[in-house]
């Protein structure tokens, strides 16, 4: 059954999903706060600041009129960065009139450690509309989705009647979707593999090999599923797209800003003055340090994202990161 989607976020995410719902014949009308974002797809049917002249589906439809945008929705997308989830919720608290099920794509954590379901969830606690709540999380690089290329994500959600009929909205030829209930294992994982991804590219920038490489996502993945036990993750999540899966891709892909920013930070050799001059959403940043005090208060051992703490914020040498990592 077609479906009317509103997608809050104009960037590079919002739009490739946008692309895929359309693709599948569903009402699609994108929201943002950038004009020239929104008039790009609007008039041209591109968003060239992130897919080049890539054309996307002329059915799409982009606003930066919030109220407009929300006038018929059934199915909310949030595609914005972590940083922006809590005044864009209450934007929508004042704005939505009719019931709605949220789905978030954030990958992130709370400010506080909290996983961002629960943060969600709790800035939504007396908001009487919202239906019901869920996450796409998986290796999906927007570049490629755009391009129509496979990818294959995983749903969250408790409800699991409410997840297959979702799934099925989103399922076409190149875009593949699993499920799961367990948001505290995907969530945890999607992310903090954008930290382990720095921590990759750093090696990489360093030279350190394929070996070394290897070793951090198999160490990184450990560590990921250790902090994830705390939340109640479940080591069977480990198999999913959301967490072996985007762990891999983040990883090893020149293609993601938190793997590039690692490369830079390695090659520069100067990390405080990389990440002052750093443009892109880069969520790894943040969940390093998240990351790192989560461990810290659970006593986790983990010397990746200690590690990674001591370069993105105390701004030690990356090569500490390939000195200490297999400790
Ligand atoms: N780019 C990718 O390949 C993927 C990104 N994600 C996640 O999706 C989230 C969004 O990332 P991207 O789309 O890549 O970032 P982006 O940097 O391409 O775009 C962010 C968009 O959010 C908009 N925005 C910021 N504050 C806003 C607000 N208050 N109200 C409305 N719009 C606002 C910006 O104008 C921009 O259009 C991140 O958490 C990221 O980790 C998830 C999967 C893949
Ligand atoms: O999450 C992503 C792919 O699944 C995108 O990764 P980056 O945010 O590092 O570009």
């Amino acid at each position: 059954m077609k479906k009317n989607f509103t997608i809050i976020g104009s960037g590079a995410y919002g739009t490739c999903l946008a692309n895929v719902l359309a693709d599948n014949g569903h009402e699609v009308v994108i929201y943002g706060i950038s004009e020239s974002e929104i008039n790009d797809i609007k008039f041209k049917h591109q968003n060239s600041q992130f897919f080049g002249d890539a054309k996307l589906n002329q059915n799409i439809l982009a606003t930066t009129n919030l109220e407009a945008a929300l006038a018929k929705t059934e199915i909310l997308i949030l595609a914005v960065p972590t940083k922006a989830l809590h005044s864009v919720i209450a934007q929508l608290k004042a704005t939505l009139t009719h019931e709605v099920i949220i789905l978030n794509t954030a990958k992130g954590l709370a400010p506080n450690g909290d996983l961002l379901s629960t943060y969600i969830q709790k800035d939504l606690h007396d908001f009487a509309m919202v239906s019901d709540y869920g996450a796409l999380y998986g290796p999906s690089i927007a570049s490629e989705v755009v391009r129509r290329l496979p990818t294959g994500v995983t749903l969250v959600m408790k409800n699991k009647k409410l997840a297959k009929s979702i799934a099925n909205n989103f399922q076409n030829e190149y875009f593949a979707i699993g499920l799961s209930d367990d948001f505290a294992g995907c969530e945890i994982a999607a992310a903090l593999k954008n930290g382990i991804a720095i921590g990759s590219g750093i090696l990489d920038g360093l030279n350190a090999g394929d070996n070394a490489r290897a070793s951090l996502i198999a160490k990184g993945l450990r560590e990921i599923y250790e902090i994830s036990q705390v939340f109640g993750g479940r080591l069977e999540t480990v198999l999913t797209y959301a967490s072996v899966g985007d762990l891999v891709l983040t990883a090893t892909s020149p293609k993601s800003r938190n793997y590039s920013l690692g490369h830079r930070i390695a090659i520069e050799g100067n990390p405080k003055e990389t990440m002052e001059n750093l443009s892109t959403t880069t969520e790894g940043v943040e969940a390093v340090k998240i990351a790192h005090q989560l461990c810290e208060k659970n006593h986790i051992p983990s010397e990746i994202f200690l590690n990674l703490y001591e370069i993105l914020y105390n701004f030690k040498r990356p090569i500490v990161l390939v000195n200490n990592f297999l400790k």
